[in-house]
Formats: structure tokens, C-alpha cells, sequence
């Protein structure tokens, strides 16, 4: 069954609202893996809007599960990775002003750039991920850069996901079989939610695992974190009808 990580990076920015630790970033990563999240996801970005560099050094001693940390591979980021050392790196080609992450990798265009980085990380003992857009010449590129597992950015399912899902989902099924044929393992993330995420876990194959943070905490203002990380844990598990 497709695996839950749940981006954390939102508690983060409520936390960092007041100055203090409320809420407790990293009882907030306990509580959503006994809750039932397979993994936990941050992305510290260069400003720390959110998640900071710190909190990742933190969560690397109490995330039990997997820790899946995302980001543009600035220096800065690499040197948190290589003393982390989380179990799965997601490289995300953002802007430091980006509002969010709003872009997948050329993998043809810096191909060798990734490919460096992906040798460096998968000798450092990390899971690596490329966020790309489900474009098969992409996805071949990135598996030629060595990388175990590519993501797959889907705001642009989501934002066509009511108006027609099965047109919406077509590029990211044929970007998932071409991965399955190369060998690559398969993510997904990005705009992911209670409405969208079981349709597209029922009919991607091979999908190891979404990422999910900004809907999930949003659902959980209303519905309470335990409740709403176990009703994306149900979307997951929701047989095709
Ligand atoms: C890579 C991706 O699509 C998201 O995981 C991203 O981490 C969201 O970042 P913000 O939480 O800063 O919007
Ligand atoms: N990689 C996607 C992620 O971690 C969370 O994205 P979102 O659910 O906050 O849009």
C-alpha cells in the first residue's frame, strides 16, 4: 500500500508565528507517526519561513518512521543533508523566493548536475527522489542521473482533478508506467487531498508514497490531526470501485 509522509512544514509556520514552541514541532512528528503516518516530510527552505535547519537536526533523533527531507540542493542544504542524513532525500529545483514549490526538474537540462548529487547522497546512505513533472522525456533523463525514486509535482492534477480526473491523471499514470519499466520507484506530492488523493493511489501503479502537508493540516483544524492523518491513511487503502 502506498505510504503516507506527511509535510510538517505548516506546523512549523504556525509555531515560528509567536516566537516560542507552541506547537512543539517535534511532538507534533511523534503524535502524527502514532497516529499512523509512515513517514514525516519538511522542507527547509532558505529563509526557515517553516521548517528550521535546526528541526531537521532534531527530527533526525525522533522520527522513527522515515524522514524525508526536500530541497534545492544549495550548499547549504547539502551540508544539512550530509550531517542529517535522512533516509530520503527529494530534491526540489525552488527558488529561494518561491512561495511554494512551484516547478519540477529539467532533468535533460542539468542531467549531469543531478547526477552528481544523487551519487553523493546515495554514497551518504539516503533514498534519493527527483520532483519532476509527469513528461516522459523527464522522467527518462532523470533515471539516467541514477536516482532511486522520482516524485511526481501534481498541483496540475489537483487544480483538474473535479473538472475531469481521468484526463487529469493520464499524463502521471503513463509518467508511472514508464518509471515502473525503468526501474525507478515512485512519489508523489504537491496540492494532494482528501478529494483527489484516492482516486489517484487507486489508479497509479507502483506509487511507494505521497508526501502530504499544507491540505492535511488545513483538514486538521477542523477535524483533529489524529482523525484527518487517519483519514488520508483511508484514502490510501480505498479499494478501486
Ligand atoms: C515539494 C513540494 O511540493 C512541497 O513539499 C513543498 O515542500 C511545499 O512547501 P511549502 O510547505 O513551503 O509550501
Ligand atoms: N512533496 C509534497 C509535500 O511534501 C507536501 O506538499 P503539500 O501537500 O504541502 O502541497
Amino acid at each position: 500500500m502506498t505510504k503516507l509522509s506527511v509535510n510538517i512544514n505548516k506546523i512549523a509556520t504556525l509555531r515560528n508565528a509567536r516566537g516560542h514552541n507552541r506547537p512543539d514541532l517535534l511532538q507534533a512528528a511523534r503524535d502524527i507517526e502514532r497516529f499512523g503516518a509512515e513517514g514525516i516530510t519538511v522542507h527547509p527552505r532558505p529563509d526557515e519561513r517553516h521548517v528550521r535547519y535546526q528541526d531537521v537536526r532534531d527530527l533526525k533523533a525522533v522520527v522513527k518512521t522515515e524522514l524525508n527531507v526536500e530541497g534545492n540542493p544549495t550548499p547549504d542544504f547539502l551540508d544539512l543533508v550530509r550531517e542529517v542524513r535522512p533516509e530520503q532525500v527529494t530534491l526540489v529545483p525552488d527558488a529561494p523566493d518561491a512561495i511554494t514549490s512551484n516547478a519540477g526538474w529539467n532533468t535533460i537540462e542539468h542531467q549531469d548536475y543531478l547526477h552528481g548529487i544523487v551519487a553523493e547522497l546515495k554514497g551518504l546512505g539516503c533514498r534519493v527522489s527527483i520532483f519532476l513533472d509527469p513528461v516522459p522525456e523527464l522522467v527518462r533523463a532523470a533515471a539516467a542521473t541514477g536516482t532511486d525514486r522520482i516524485e511526481l509535482y501534481t498541483e496540475d492534477y489537483a487544480r483538474h482533478y473535479h473538472a475531469d480526473r481521468e484526463a487529469a491523471l493520464l499524463p502521471y499514470r503513463e509518467a508511472a508506467q514508464l518509471a515502473q519499466q525503468l526501474g525507478l520507484g515512485l512519489n508523489a506530492g504537491h496540492d494532494l487531498d482528501l478529494d483527489n488523493l484516492a482516486y489517484m493511489a487507486q489508479n497509479l501503479t507502483g506509487l511507494a508514497e505521497v508526501s502530504i502537508g499544507h491540505a492535511l493540516v488545513c483538514d486538521a483544524l477542523y477535524l483533529g490531526l489524529e482523525n484527518t492523518v487517519q483519514l488520508y491513511k483511508r484514502c490510501l487503502s480505498a479499494v478501486k470501485n
